[in-house]
C-alpha cells in the first residue's frame, strides 16, 4: 500500500523518521490523527531563523473507528506501526521503553489496559476540554478554508482574523454536547451541555428504525419528510400562522406529536420520517441551548463540531437556522470542516508543549485515491464528510 510506505524506515539519506499517533477515544467513534514525514523529500525541510533545517515536512492523516470495534483500531494501528515514533524524536532516539502514545477523551482512562495489554503502549492521558480546545484554536488560526457557514444550502467559508478570534462558544457534538466558552489559547471554561446529543440520535434512531449504521440512518433522513410525525403550528392552528408570537404554520409545534393522536403504531411510520424528525429534533434543540448560551456570555460566534453533524447538509441547514432565528441574525453559527477531529489534535499538539508554534500548516491536500485509509472500513463515504480521504500538508519543528 502506497500510504504505508511512510512509515517504512528511511535509513541513510533521511535520519528524521516520525509517525506521532494521537487518540480521541470517545464514547461512540475512536478518533486518530498522525503525522507521516515526506517519504520523497519533495520540499526543502523547514528552517529556523538562521536557516538551519530543524524540522520535517509530512502530512497529518485522519482516521476514525467505532469504539465498539476497538479491536479494528488495535490492529490498524499496529499494522501501520503507527506507534513506532512514539513522541516527536530522531529515531537513534527511539526506544522501547518510550511506546506511549497521547490520548484524550474518556476511553482514555476505560481502554488504558487493554492498549497495554494488545500492543504493549502506555496511553498519555491529555484533558479532553483541554484538547478540544487546542484543536479548536490550531484549526482556526493555521488551516485554510477551515470554518464555513452554511444558509439556504450555501457553504461559505469565513476568512478568520487571528486578532479578532476570541471570545467564541465551542459547541462540540459528540455522543453528548459540550458547550465551551473560548477566550484564548488555555482559555476556557466548559459553560454548558446536554445530554440529548450524537448519541442520543443514534441510539433512539437505531431503535425506531431498526437501521444497522450511523450512515444508513443519516442517509434516510434525506428521503423523509418530518410533517408525517411532527405537530406543526398550523396543525394546531386550522392550517394558519400564530402570527403574533412570530410562528408560522410550517414551525415544529411539538416533535414526534402526531404520534399521540395518529392512532398508528411504529410499523405504519417511514423509517425515512422519524429519521427526518429526529434528526430535526436534536440539531433544533442543540441550535437553542447554544444561542442561548452565547447570549448569556455575549458571544457573535458559535462553532460547531463533533461527528454528529458529519458535514451534513440538513443538520447544518437546521441548527444555522435555529441560531439565525433565535439570535434575530445576531449570532453565526459556523461549521468546522475537521469538525471530529478536534480532541484527537489537540492531543497531537499536546506532545510538543500547548503551544501551537512547532505545527505550521502548509496546505490542504487531497490524498491520491490509492493512498486513502482502506483499512477503515466502517465508513462510507457521506457527501462532504472528511473521512481519512484527506490530508494536511504540514512541518513539524523541533521544539
Ligand atoms: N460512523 C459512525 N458511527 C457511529 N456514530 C457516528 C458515525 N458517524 C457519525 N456518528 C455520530 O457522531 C457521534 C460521535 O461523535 P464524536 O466522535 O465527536 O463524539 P465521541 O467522542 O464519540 O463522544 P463523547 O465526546 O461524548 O465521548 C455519534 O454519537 C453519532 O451521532
Ligand atoms: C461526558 C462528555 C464530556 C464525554 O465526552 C460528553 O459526552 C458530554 O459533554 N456530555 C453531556 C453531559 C452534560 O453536560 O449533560
Amino acid at each position: 500500500m502506497e500510504h504505508n510506505r511512510e512509515f517504512e524506515i528511511d535509513g541513510n539519506s533521511n535520519p528524521i523518521q516520525i509517525s506521532r499517533l494521537a487518540l480521541d477515544i470517545g464514547g461512540s467513534l475512536i478518533k486518530l490523527v498522525y503525522f507521516s514525514r515526506n517519504s520523497g523529500d519533495d520540499e526543502d525541510p523547514p528552517k529556523d531563523k538562521v536557516g538551519v533545517s530543524n524540522g520535517v515536512n509530512g502530512r497529518l492523516h485522519f482516521a476514525k473507528f467505532e469504539t465498539a470495534k476497538i479491536n479494528d483500531c488495535l490492529e490498524f494501528i499496529s499494522a501501520n506501526k503507527l506507534f513506532l515514533g512514539g513522541g516527536f524524536q530522531h529515531q537513534e532516539n527511539c526506544t522501547n521503553d518510550r511506546r506511549f502514545i497521547k490520548a484524550t477523551g474518556g476511553g482514555a482512562y476505560k481502554f488504558s489496559e487493554l492498549f497495554k495489554e494488545k500492543l504493549d503502549i502506555s496511553l498519555e492521558k491529555e484533558d479532553e476540554m483541554d484538547c478540544l480546545v487546542m484543536g479548536a484554536n490550531f484549526l482556526l488560526k493555521a488551516a485554510n478554508q477551515e470554518a464555513f457557514t452554511y444558509l439556504n444550502g450555501q457553504k461559505e467559508f469565513v476568512q478568520i482574523d487571528h486578532n479578532d478570534l476570541y471570545p467564541y462558544l465551542l459547541v462540540n457534538i459528540g455522543s453528548g454536547v459540550s458547550m465551551i466558552k473560548v477566550d484564548g489559547d488555555g482559555k476556557y471554561e466548559r459553560v454548558s451541555g446536554t445530554s440529548v446529543g450524537g448519541g442520543t440520535f443514534w441510539g433512539l434512531g437505531k431503535l425506531l428504525t431498526k437501521c444497522q449504521s450511523f450512515d444508513e440512518l443519516l442517509e434516510l433522513s434525506h428521503q423523509g419528510n418530518n410533517r408525517a410525525i411532527d405537530t406543526l403550528v398550523g396543525d394546531i392552528y386550522g392550517g394558519m400562522d400564530y402570527s403574533k408570537v412570530g410562528l408560522s404554520s410550517t414551525t415544529i409545534a411539538s416533535s414526534f406529536g402526531k404520534a399521540i393522536s395518529d392512532n398508528k403504531e411504529l410499523e405504519d411510520y417511514k423509517p425515512e420520517d422519524i429519521s427526518r424528525s429526529l434528526l430535526r429534533m436534536i440539531s433544533n434543540n442543540i441550535g437553542q441551548i447554544s444561542y442561548l448560551n452565547a447570549l448569556r456570555f455575549g458571544l457573535k460566534r458559535i462553532f460547531f463540531g463533533g461527528f454528529f453533524i458529519r458535514g451534513h447538509s440538513y443538520t447544518m441547514d437546521t441548527i444555522a437556522v435555529a441560531v439565525h432565528f433565535w439570535s434575530k441574525g445576531e449570532a453565526k453559527a459556523m461549521f468546522l470542516r475537521h469538525e471530529g477531529f478536534l480532541g484527537a489534535l489537540g492531543a497531537f499538539i499536546s506532545y510538543e508543549s500547548p503551544s501551537l508554534d512547532n505545527l505550521v500548516v502548509n496546505q490542504m491536500v487531497p490524498l491520491p485515491v490509492n493512498a486513502s485509509l482502506v483499512t477503515d472500513t466502517n465508513f462510507d463515504t457521506l457527501k462532504g464528510d472528511l473521512n481519512g480521504t484527506e490530508s494536511i500538508r504540514c512541518s513539524i519543528y523541533r521544539a
